[in-house]
């Protein structure tokens, strides 16, 4: 009616009056212009409603934005974030020590973070949470974190500003610095990140340690990639490292170089460890005994690598927990750096040790012990090793760690494999498996298939493994 209203009282047209006789379909017109006003509006509006409810961003756990580490900006800064940051970092056990570990949403600084915490020991996290494998995992590692009190502040180790305002904010007495690009195989694909973070990275990190006062010790995670085409076993910190045979590698190379210079110009105290192929619960998607786990348990096959005339290709694969140990021992020897204020006092320590487990495993035995822990065969695809930056096999010698740091692995492959397979099944209850379906079976399978007793049910039968149900996420379980 009120529409008729303001019809009947438009301003006239010049031929209104004219057309007089013809009032009534000029209505007519007016109506059908209306309808149709109202029907593509409603068309329109739908649209915009189908398009806003079916958009990734709208359905994933993370707006994908979000985490495209080229798009990332970070916000921090103001006063509710310092106290977090200071109540993260406080020390609350007699002679603990206050930690900024970098990467702190990764595996190894998720494991490290949380033991430094439980012993009472300061720690601030800083990850910049990028996609280089799903995001949500390592949102998922921040929460257990933030619920044992460690805050992980988000942003880039090559942000100097935040690096120096964190280092205004605590005086940390040592850095864990595990941030980095990870992966050997990935270096082909995107180089620069290598380059971004291994080496641009750590720069800025000691860039802003050296100028700190105090400046804080520094632990750092090498690789035992840099052994590269060595063939001398097992290998000794003292072996040739200058052969390596990817990237990845090359970048961890000059992170031990680049070591050398803060130490010797600056008296910043550091030590290099060299980890060889840590697995276990909360472990890395990119790496083989875990999307071997996803694709046994899915059905596709593998692809098992092998070196020239049916060489073995081996791994000294290193449980997380011995690793976590060698960490600690790592800060708790490491001594003070010399410098202050950018200017070194004396010599400083500088120190590089092997974290391996001492005893290389076939790549084959690990996928035969995956069979029987899932209960599922595998299916194999023998192939030649790729010409992408993979060494035949590795060995580390531990001597060194074992006699300065007490290093002592304890944990043998199939003992960890068992732990990270249980993991998989139980460690997150019932409301976090259905978030490891996103992880394994990826968002569209998630969000096409609604029921989680579906999933819950299809998983039990899928693997035939007996799903084990607890109430709380454990992390660290025996
Ligand atoms: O020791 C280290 O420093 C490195 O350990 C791992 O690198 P890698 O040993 O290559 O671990 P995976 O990628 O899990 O590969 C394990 C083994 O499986 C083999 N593999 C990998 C992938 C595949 O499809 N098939 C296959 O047989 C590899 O050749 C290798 O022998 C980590 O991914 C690196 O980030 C780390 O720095």
């Amino acid at each position: 009616m009120s529409q008729m209203k303001h019809i009947d009282s438009a301003p006239s047209t010049p031929g209104k009056f004219k057309m007089e006789k013809s009032s009534y379909i000029h209505r007519l017109r007016w109506h059908s212009s209306l309808a149709k006003l109202t029907f593509w509006s409603f068309v329109f509006l739908g649209l915009i409603l189908v398009f806003f409810f079916r958009s990734p961003s709208s359905s994933s756990p993370l707006p994908s934005d979000l985490s495209r580490r080229s798009l990332r900006t970070y916000s921090w800064g103001g006063p509710a974030w310092e106290k977090r940051v200071r109540s993260s970092a406080r020390v609350r056990s007699r002679n603990g020590i206050s930690v900024l570990v970098t990467g702190a949403a990764g595996f190894v600084g998720t494991h490290v973070s949380a033991a430094l915490k439980r012993r009472g020991d300061g720690v601030l996290g800083l990850d910049n949470f990028n996609d280089y494998y799903d995001p949500s995992l390592k949102r998922a590692r921040q929460a257990l974190l933030e619920r044992t009190g460690v805050f992980i502040v988000e942003g880039d180790i090559n942000d100097m500003a935040l690096l120096r305002k964190l280092f205004e904010v605590v005086a940390f007495t040592h850095v864990m610095h595990l941030a980095a690009q990870a992966g050997v195989r990935y270096a082909m694909e995107n180089p620069s990140s290598y380059v971004h973070s291994n080496i641009a990275g750590l720069v800025s990190l000691l860039e802003v340690c050296k100028s700190a006062n105090p400046q804080p010790a520094i632990a750092w995670a090498s690789s035992s990639s840099v052994y590269g085409l060595n063939t001398k076993v097992p290998f000794s910190e003292r072996d040739r490292t200058d052969q390596p045979a990817s990237l990845y590698a090359a970048t961890k190379k000059a992170g031990e170089e680049i070591a050398h210079t803060y130490n010797h110009i600056y008296g910043l105290s550091l030590t290099g460890l060299r980890f060889f192929t840590v697995y276990g619960p909360w472990g890395r998607p990119d790496m083989a005994y875990f999307f071997f786990t996803r694709d046994i348990l899915k059905g596709k096959s593998i692809s098992i690598f092998e070196a020239a005339n049916h060489g073995t290709v081996a791994r000294d694969f290193t449980y997380i927990d011995d690793i976590v140990k060698g960490c600690l021992a790592a800060l708790d020897t490491a001594e003070k750096s010399t410098g202050t204020g950018g200017k070194k006092k004396g010599p400083a320590q500088l120190r590089v040790f092997n974290l391996g487990n001492t005893s290389p495993v076939p790549v084959t035995d690990l996928v035969s012990i995956l069979e029987r822990l899932l209960k599922v065969k595998a299916k194999r695809n023998i192939m030649k090793l790729p010409r992408n930056g993979d060494v035949q096999f590795t060995h580390a010698n531990i001597s060194s760690a074992q006699r300065e740091l007490g290093y002592k692995p304890t944990t043998d492959l199939q003992t960890g494999l068992k732990k990270f397979v249980r993991w998989i099944f139980a460690s997150h209850g019932e409301r976090s498996f259905f978030d490891w379906w996103t992880l394994f079976a990826g968002h569209s399978e998630l969000y096409q298939k609604k029921s989680r007793t579906i999933h819950y049910n299809s998983w039990k039968c899928f693997t035939g493994c007996a799903v084990i149900k607890v109430s709380k996420p454990t992390m660290f379980e025996a």
